[in-house]
């Protein structure tokens, strides 16, 4: 056969696959018109360890991917480093030579003449290319030449299909993990406690909004649950298999919001080394949570409102429009209204997010759901903490908590509980000192009362501080108990009541005590 004809096919048929079992099927098809070649395989070798790995292997019947390793001898692996100068070897009994013998048991073709091609790209040993000849046929010095016209072509496209095999299997764990954090995901943001009891309005809008696309607004204070209820919305919508991505936007550096949200190209800023999604195109097809978005610079909430007008979003440097298919849930724990009346906050954006507004209240407003929240937790933390006990609760323990005012919500009482478990070492949890220690402030509820400045050896009980009071109140209206400005209408109780505890508190009252009360001149 004429040798450039010779060359050009095999070049196309080598190159025609990056399944490269496929192209050495292809290629021997080609090659046994010319030459006796009944198998063809590929092996890889790893000098660091010494292990060849076959990968691929072709008869005229089949293809195959295999992955074999052998663990090669000390003198097998100083002779492949002798026999490097040859790029074509020719083995006239593959059971006889220390290379081939152990690949070729594996491949059921000992006892066979062989021709064995290094493969060298960019100056690096990759492994070999073996082509083994029909039983009764052996290769000649004629062959080994047509062959070694071949080997820079092979070694290229052998080089490109491990890339390939490489990338593709990089890929393939990607996707594994994706899919696995995905559940993980799910599964640790799933339950929402109080769902029936002090979430239930909450948890009525969330399913009444939930299949439909608008965009909806989380608001209320730190650590309620907004982000468990974005995801409760995302999980109950068409968009749960989905991705669900959540970006806090008073997280990220000012100098890295665009390339965050809208993704930049390689080069397009010192720095863009290769192309990066950003958060919007991540969530294609799902959910896009932008917690704290009232954390929001003006210039980076002009660029949000046109993308959710627009829909489009190019990346950074790029010029690409990319269509996008999100879903919007914003949160906040600002009073928006009050930032866009000082012009803090775009009232355009404003209006396209809040489509759907949900107020989560804070926990101080359902404390009922603090007993099954507690139990959540500590199952949660002692699965997460591995404890081989259940813990249990001290009598009075549940009391204390629900006598706290919780301004970190329901994040400060996940936290309060992991901070019990740990402290416990087994014992009933007692959340006495953790509680008040740490809890400065009294409920809101609770109106604050200014402390009395009083001496401490200067001390009266309750009954003679109200028979002080009463008689104060009997001089201002000169003895007179009922009336108007008489003493029971200045301390507001009813005279009949006044009267009772004037009695029980020996405090003279009554026609005959009325000079006692008036004021004497001197
Ligand atoms: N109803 C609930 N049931 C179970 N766990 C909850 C509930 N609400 C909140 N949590 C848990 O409390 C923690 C805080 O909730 P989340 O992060 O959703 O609050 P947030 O309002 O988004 O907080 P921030 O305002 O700080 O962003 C999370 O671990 C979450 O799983």
């Amino acid at each position: 056969m004429d040798e450039n004809i010779f060359f050009r096919n095999a070049t196309l048929e080598i190159c025609s696959s990056l399944e490269i079992e496929k192209a050495l099927w292809k290629c021997l098809w080609f090659m046994q018109e010319g030459i006796p070649v009944a198998q063809m395989s590929l092996h890889l070798y790893d000098a660091a360890t010494g292990i060849a790995e076959t990968i691929a292997h072709a008869t005229l019947d089949d293809y195959r991917v295999i992955s074999s390793k052998v663990l090669l001898i000390e003198q097998t692996r100083r002779q492949i480093e002798m026999q490097r100068t040859i790029r074509v070897r020719m083995v006239s009994d593959t059971a006889d030579d220390p290379v081939t013998e152990p690949l070729c048991r594996y491949l059921g073709c000992l006892e066979r003449s062989a021709l064995i091609m290094d493969l060298v790209i960019e100056g690096k040993f990759l492994g070999v290319l073996s082509f083994q000849s029909f039983p009764d046929e052996q290769f000649n010095e004629s062959h080994r030449q047509m062959v070694s016209l071949l080997n820079e072509p092979f070694a290229i496209a052998v080089s490109n299909s491990i890339r390939y095999r490489q990338l593709k299997h990089l890929k393939d764990m990607l996707e594994d993990d994706n899919q696995y954090f995905q559940k993980e995901l799910q599964l640790n943001r799933g339950e929402v406690i109080g769902a029936e009891f002090g979430l239930k309005n909450t948890m009525e809008y969330v399913r009444q909004v939930s299949p439909t696309d608008s965009p909806v607004l989380l608001l209320g204070e730190t650590g309620v649950g907004k982000e468990l209820i974005a995801t409760a919305i995302h999980n109950l919508s068409h968009r749960r298999e989905g991705p669900f991505i959540a970006v806090n936007c008073g997280a990220i550096p000012e100098s890295l919001m665009d390339s965050e949200l809208f993704g930049h190209e390689k080069g397009a800023f010192t720095g863009a080394i290769a192309q990066k999604r950003g958060r919007f195109e991540r969530a294609n097809g799902g959910t896009l949570f932008l917690d704290e978005i009232g954390e929001l610079n003006p210039d980076a909430q002009v660029k949000l409102l046109r993308v959710l007008q627009e829909k489009i979003l190019e990346r950074l440097g790029g010029t690409e429009s990319i269509k996008l298919d999100i879903r919007v849930i914003a949160a906040t724990h600002r009073d928006l209204d009050d930032m866009m009346a000082k012009d803090l906050f775009r009232q355009d954006l404003y209006f396209r997010l809040k489509v759907f507004p949900i107020v989560i209240p804070p926990l101080r407003y359902r404390l009922a759901d603090i007993p099954s929240l507690v139990h959540h937790f500590i199952q949660k933390k002692s699965t997460q903490m591995k404890l081989h006990f259940m813990p249990r609760l001290a009598p009075d323990a549940m009391e204390h908590l629900m006598q706290y005012s919780w301004p970190g919500n329901i994040r400060e009482l996940e936290n309060t509980v992991e901070r019990a478990l740990i402290l416990s070492h087994g014992a009933p949890l007692n959340f006495r000192e953790l509680v008040f220690a740490n809890a400065p402030e009294k409920r809101p509820s609770t109106p604050e009362i200014e402390m009395p400045k009083i001496i401490e050896d200067d001390f009266h009980s309750l009954d003679n501080v109200m028979v002080e009071h009463i008689k104060a109140a009997l001089y201002k209206s000169g003895g007179k108990v009922e009336g108007k400005g008489a003493a029971a209408d200045l301390l507001n109780i009813n005279p009949r009541t006044l009267r009772h505890r004037m009695r029980k508190l020996g405090v003279p009252f009554g026609r005959s005590a009325q000079d006692l009360y008036i004021k004497k001149e001197d």
